[in-house]
């Protein structure tokens, strides 16, 4: 079956959300806490509204399983911030309403079904607000895989163009990416064992996401010897997926054992890799379960590789 249709959809709707994020970005957003702690912005939702919107008109039957959702928006005392949020919302799609943009978010309180998206609005919020790199983050599972992903990364540096790279791949087809300026697709590549210049290896900036020490010394043990590219984001998925890096690691921290992975924060890349021709396992060496629910419960760390790494890395992993 083609899916010419859900990556085209897919690919508009990121498009669109990445620039809402853009215009956010530029007026400095503040952070809301989330009841988790951690902290989430009116792009954050804005992305989410408006992707969730897309794939109702487009797929009204296919649940969403996103990031974020409504229920905080809605209380009368956060008036002011779903007014902004609308507000940017309203730039791109003039005509929409509070209720509107609050119902669409919560389109994305959908469950992990035979056939689902997964979205991230944005990922890496930490990074979006230190001006550094976020990505939105969107994919199709079919009876537990990924069919496609759409990774838009707005911070992305362009040679020769302003900053921007949106990366995508169908199963079977492919990955490609294009500057999110404009512009045609291109197949991209994992780097090649003999490309010693990208041989390099790539973590997440937020030390209490991972655990930086092991990381390096496990970059060390397969042979990576230049010191880490700290990237925020499902970003890291597709500079390894462009042959920049030849690894990504995110082992579980040692300051948070019993943490699972959301499905959100890995779908997307971890198709855009693999149709690159690189690999994406947990720790152990297991595939990533995208069919249980929005924690990949049976999953510890994932190690993302140009797939010639894969197994000298999970077997220093695991000895
Ligand atoms: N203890 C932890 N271990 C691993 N990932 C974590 C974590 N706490 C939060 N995260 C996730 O890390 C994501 C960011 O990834 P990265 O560190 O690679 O930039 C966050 O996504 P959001 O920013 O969408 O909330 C969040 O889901
Ligand atoms: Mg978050
Ligand atoms: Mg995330
Ligand atoms: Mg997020």
């Amino acid at each position: 079956m083609s899916y010419d249709r859900e990556k085209q959809v897919a690919m508009e709707a990121a498009i669109l959300a990445a620039k809402l994020c853009q215009q956010v970005r530029q007026d400095i957003p503040e952070a809301i806490e989330k009841q988790d702690k951690s902290p989430v912005t009116v792009a954050d939702y804005g992305s989410q509204a408006i992707i969730c919107k897309a794939l109702a008109e487009t797929f009204p039957n296919d649940p969403v399983v996103g990031e974020e959702d409504a229920t905080e928006l809605r209380k009368p005392e956060m008036a002011d911030t779903l007014n902004k949020m609308l507000g940017y919302v309203q730039n791109i799609i003039p005509d929409a309403t509070a209720d509107q943009v609050t119902d669409w978010i919560d389109r994305g309180n959908g469950s992990v079904s035979p056939r689902y998206w997964t979205l991230d609005p944005i990922d890496g919020t930490k990074g979006f607000l230190r001006q550094d790199q976020y990505a939105v983050a969107l994919a199709l599972i079919e009876d537990g895989d990924i069919k496609v992903g759409v990774l838009a990364c707005p911070a992305m540096p362009v040679e020769g163009s302003e900053p921007g790279m949106l990366y995508v791949a169908v199963r079977g087809e492919g990955a490609q990416m294009k500057p999110l300026a404009g512009g045609e697709l291109q197949p991209i590549h994992v780097v090649s064992p003999d490309d010693t210049e990208n041989l390099r290896f790539v973590e997440s900036v937020e030390a209490a996401h991972g655990d930086q020490s092991r990381q390096n010394a496990m970059a060390q043990a397969v042979g990576i010897t230049a010191a880490s590219v700290r990237v925020d984001s499902q970003a890291k998925y597709g500079i390894v997926a462009s042959g920049k890096a030849a690894l990504y690691l995110r082992l579980p921290s040692p300051k948070y054992p019993d943490y699972r992975e959301n499905i959100w924060d890995h779908a997307a890349g971890a198709i855009v890799v693999e149709e690159a021709g690189g690999k994406v396992t947990d720790m152990y060496g297991k595939p990533l379960n995208f069919a249980e629910g929005q924690k990949m419960i049976d999953n510890r760390g994932v190690v993302v590789s140009n797939g010639v790494l894969h197994e000298k890395i999970i077997a220093v992993l695991n000895n």
